[in-house]
């Protein structure tokens, strides 16, 4: 897939709120004989979203973002009623990067009274954030499963910052045989190392300062394990120098990079992951090894 015909930068995308609208949109490209890109978000907008977007404009002639923060990823004592909500800035910034369509349903049009359906996956959704977020992988599944099908697009990118959430919708869609292409996005980072993410913005001046030390952790242990250390200790070691800067560690892992499974041999490709509480904000991160 070529990129034919690019939306033109600081035009304001196309909104559409339901799946007829959407449907009609993408059968105007489809009749042009356009490819469809797609890129799923809660919206709250920052330049890793964006990357997403200029990603999936390499891989298709057209892109959609969707923005629904969607309720049943979150459990009751989440943050879902805080989640930052900034639609106006989000469009323009999609217009900035030059979006073609956005996608913005409400709760009702994505479950409508009476939703009964549940995917439920295994695999590499186990353990991690499912240890801690148990309610989440079902959540993240039943709408991205919903969001494809209904923008059914040819290649769909998810950021390696989630990476446990993108093992697993390419898991989903592989067993689903849903005919799109999950691409990984790379993680944007602040200057200083932070991964971007929308809660970024919940840190006091004082947390922000100290967030960037699980990606510094993560990264001398990339760099131990590289050298020889055995991943799961200095997994550990990255654990205690986060937990020695104040976090409360959900956990620090050394997994298969690609089935997120406990780690059975010395050959095998390595992602650390981490997830840890600064405050009253969840921060999560990962890195290849
Ligand atoms: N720093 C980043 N770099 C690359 N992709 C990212 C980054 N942050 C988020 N994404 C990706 O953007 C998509 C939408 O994510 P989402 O809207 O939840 O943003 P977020 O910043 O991850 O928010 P949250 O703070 O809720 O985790 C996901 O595929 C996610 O992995
Ligand atoms: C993929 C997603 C948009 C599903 O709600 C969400 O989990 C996110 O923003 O990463
Ligand atoms: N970016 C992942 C969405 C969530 O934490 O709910």
């Amino acid at each position: 897939m070529g990129r034919q015909r690019m939306a033109e930068a600081g035009k304001a995308p196309k909104i559409v709120g339901t799946v007829a609208e959407l449907r009609s949109a993408v059968a105007d490209y489809r009749r042009a004989g356009e490819t469809l890109g797609f890129v799923p978000t809660m919206g709250a907008l920052h330049e890793g979203h964006i990357a997403l977007v200029k990603q999936a404009q390499t891989l298709a002639d057209r892109v959609v973002v969707s923005i629904f923060v969607n309720p049943t990823q979150f459990a009751p004592n989440e943050d879902f009623s805080r989640y930052p909500r900034t639609f106006d800035a989000d469009v323009d910034k999609l217009a900035q990067a030059g979006c073609d369509l956005v996608y913005a349903p409400g709760r009702e049009d994505m479950y409508p009274a009476g939703f009964s359906t549940g995917i439920s996956i295994a695999g590499p959704a186990q353990g991690l954030e499912s240890d801690f977020r148990p309610h989440f992988f079902s959540g993240v599944a039943i709408v991205v499963a919903k969001l494809l099908l209904q923008t059914a697009a040819d290649v769909a990118v998810f950021g390696e910052k989630d990476y446990q959430q993108l093992r697993v919708v390419t898991q989903m869609a592989r067993d689903l045989d849903l005919p799109v292409r999950i691409v990984p996005g790379p993680t944007v980072r602040e200057s200083d190392g932070l991964a971007l993410s929308s809660r970024n913005r919940y840190l006091t001046p004082e947390e922000r300062t100290v967030a960037p030390v699980i990606h510094r952790a993560l990264t001398t242990a990339a760099i131990a394990i590289k050298a020889g250390a055995v991943p799961d200790a200095a997994a550990a070691e990255a654990e205690a120098t986060i937990a020695r800067a104040g976090l409360k560690v959900d956990y620090v892992a050394a997994r298969n990079a690609e089935t997120l499974a406990p780690l059975a041999s010395p050959d095998e490709p390595v992602r650390l992951l981490a997830a840890a509480w600064l405050g009253t904000t969840r921060l999560i991160d990962n890195i290849g090894v």
